[in-house]
Order: C-alpha cells, then sequence, then structure tokens
C-alpha cells in the first residue's frame, strides 16, 4: 500500500511540476491563481436590473421540435404534440447564487412549471463493486465524487466532468411529467443547470486553470459534440435564466450553507466562474458550437437581493418569469 501511495504520489507531483513548469497552472487548493486571464471589468461585478437580453424565439424552432422530439421520446401522437408543448428553461449562475432556493419559489408559484434539480447526490454517492466481494455477496464502496474532484483536482477534474455531463443529460432526457403534459397552460420543465453549463463554465473553466490538460479538453469537446448532435432537439433548451450575484455574495451564501466539500473554495474560484458565465451569458464572447444555444434568449435575474423572505420581490421575479416563458 505505502508503494503505491508513493507511486500515486510521485505520479500527480510529476503531473503537477510539469504543468507548474509549463506555466499551465498555479494554484492552492481552490483559491487558484490562474494564469493571466482577462481582467473582469468591474462593471460586471456591479449587479443590474434584470433584463431580457433577447426575447423573440423563431416559430420555426418550435416547429420542428414539435415534428422531431416525440418519436424518440416513443410516445403517442397526441402526447407527442403535448410533449413538444413543454418548455425547456435552465437555470443557470455561479455556486451558491442561490439556484435550488430560486427553483423552490418557481414550483411553488405556478403548478404549469416543474423544477429538475441537479443531480448532486449522485455525484456524492457514486457505488462501485470491489474485487473482494463473490457474486452472491458483491461489495460495493461509495465513493464522493465532488469530494475528490475539488480535493484533487488535477487528478478528478476530466473524470468529474464526464460523470456530471452524463448525469445531467440523463436529466435532460427525462420526458416531461403528466401534469405538464394535460396543463392547459404555458408548461415549462426547469434544469438547475445543464449538459451546455457543463461545457461552457465548469469544463471550460478547468482547461483554463490547467486542472484539464488539452488532450482531455479536445476528448471531452468531442463526446460532447456528438452527444448533442445524435440527441438533437431532445437536449435543446428554448431558453436560459441567469441568476446574477457579486461573487463575494455568492462566498458569503457557500460559507453560510457550509457543504463539507466546498470548504476550500476561495473567492478566486468563484470569481473565475463569474467570468465564465459573464463571457457567456452577457457579453456573448465564449466560442458556442450550437447553431440554436447561440440565439438563445437570456432572462438575467439580480440573484443579490435577499427574495427569499421578500414577497415583492418574489412577485416581481414570478411576473419576469411568466412573461419570459410565454415569449418562448
Ligand atoms: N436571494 C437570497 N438571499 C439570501 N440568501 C439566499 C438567497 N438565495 C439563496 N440563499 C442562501 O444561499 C445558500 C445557497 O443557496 P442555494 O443552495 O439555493 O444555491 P445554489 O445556487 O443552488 O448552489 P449550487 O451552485 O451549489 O447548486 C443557501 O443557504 C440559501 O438559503
Ligand atoms: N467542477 C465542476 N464541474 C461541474 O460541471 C459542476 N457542476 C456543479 N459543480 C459543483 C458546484 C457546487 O460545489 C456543486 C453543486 O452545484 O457542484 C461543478 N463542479
Amino acid at each position: 500500500m505505502p508503494v503505491i501511495m508513493s507511486a500515486l504520489n510521485r505520479c500527480v507531483l510529476f503531473k503537477l511540476v510539469s504543468k507548474l513548469k509549463t506555466g499551465l497552472i498555479h494554484f492552492k487548493r481552490f483559491g487558484y491563481n490562474a494564469p493571466p486571464q482577462r481582467k473582469t471589468p468591474d462593471s460586471l461585478l456591479r449587479v443590474g436590473h434584470s433584463a431580457i437580453t433577447q426575447t423573440t424565439l423563431s416559430t420555426m424552432n418550435n416547429k420542428s421540435r414539435m415534428l422531431s422530439v416525440s418519436c424518440s421520446r416513443c410516445l403517442s401522437t397526441s402526447t407527442e404534440n403535448r410533449a413538444a408543448r413543454v418548455k425547456r428553461v435552465s437555470v443557470e449562475g455561479n455556486i451558491a447564487v442561490g439556484k435550488s432556493t430560486f427553483a423552490r419559489l418557481l414550483q411553488s408559484a405556478c403548478p404549469d412549471w416543474e423544477v429538475v434539480a441537479e443531480p448532486v447526490s449522485k455525484w456524492q454517492n457514486i457505488e462501485s463493486g470491489t474485487s473482494k466481494g463473490t457474486a452472491a455477496s458483491p461489495q460495493t464502496t461509495v465513493s464522493n465524487l465532488l469530494q475528490m474532484m475539488y480535493q484533487d483536482p488535477l487528478r478528478w477534474s476530466y473524470t468529474f466532468q464526464t460523470f456530471s455531463c452524463m448525469s445531467r443529460l440523463r436529466t435532460q432526457l427525462q420526458p416531461p411529467p403528466a401534469r405538464l403534459l394535460s396543463s392547459e397552460g404555458t408548461p415549462v420543465q426547469v434544469y438547475e443547470r445543464s449538459i451546455y453549463s457543463d461545457r461552457y463554465i465548469f469544463a471550460l473553466n478547468m482547461f483554463e486553470l490547467g486542472c484539464i490538460n488539452s488532450t482531455e479538453w479536445a476528448v471531452y469537446q468531442d463526446w460532447h459534440s456528438l452527444l448533442v448532435e445524435q440527441f438533437g432537439h431532445q437536449v435543446e433548451l428554448e431558453g436560459i435564466i441567469y441568476l446574477r450575484a457579486p461573487p463575494k455574495t455568492c462566498l458569503q451564501r457557500l460559507e453560510r450553507r457550509g457543504r463539507v466539500e466546498e470548504k476550500g473554495v476561495k473567492l478566486d474560484y468563484l470569481e473565475k466562474l463569474h467570468v465564465q458565465h459573464e463571457r457567456w451569458l452577457v457579453e456573448k464572447s465564449t466560442e458556442i458550437h450550437f447553431e440554436k444555444l447561440k440565439r438563445i434568449p437570456v432572462l438575467q435575474l439580480d440573484a443579490s437581493v435577499e427574495f427569499k423572505s421578500d414577497p415583492e420581490v418574489q412577485k416581481e421575479f414570478i411576473t419576469k418569469m411568466k412573461n419570459f416563458f410565454n415569449a418562448l
């Protein structure tokens, strides 16, 4: 065991030293000092009023979805049409900005809206068989990939992104519940994050930090594009809600929440994720590889306000969401 451990340590050390030599990473846990990046303009951290940056959705897109979404879901024709009526939207935002809290508000606001949670518990509990078990009594161990990724990002980031993306894909492929299919209003399925933030926020960030190397990044992008192309309309979104708050606010909320895996997360990491969100959803400078995603309507909401206990702000959010969903 000590031999294996020291070999592992040597391997990790070698990888680390060679990356440091090439200037790819400089980090202390998650308070990374990453290689010089574009500086975040102050104005990006100032959270303005919410705005629908793009409110029109092409009717053609809806029609084409009507035609194709259903056959792969193996539903009857009338159910197919009903499924195609369900709009799909993701809620994006920095760690601990309040997506789950916002999702609960959404869920309670309207029976036509269904929230699908981020599959965090799956990442925290990965069951695997061990060689010690027998066919009659297999032994399983449970590993916490979220914790492994935070503790040793260089070793586990690529593995984490494969698993997080796969679990998000499964989530996005689930058919809408019957309640939404029979809805007379505007049924909406709302996902906490998506296969798109997996790539254009987290995996990209890990690559820029040097925790995913260029080969891993090329492999990730290759299979990600293949999956999106193969699953086509089934994984398309009609809109994105961007919950925006200064990274400092997110850090305060993260610390207050106290999720054990996130103990080492530093402001610097949240600032980098904030920049990724801004590039993708505000400045639109992230290179996007899917046509529809390039033109997706984004509703920005100021998540720095304490909406949890303020009915007035809640009302305002719900009205904005209704308008946004109706325009999709
Ligand atoms: N608007 C708000 N005002 C004050 N506190 C908030 C607000 N939104 C969320 N919180 C608090 O911040 C913490 C993080 O919120 P939440 O779990 O909803 O974040 P999240 O964005 O879903 O996190 P993650 O990125 O990890 O999925 C919680 O303790 C929550 O109660
Ligand atoms: N590295 C990485 N890649 C992802 O795709 C990703 N998605 C979420 N997370 C982290 C943020 C919260 O701590 C916690 C719950 O959101 O999981 C991620 N981390």
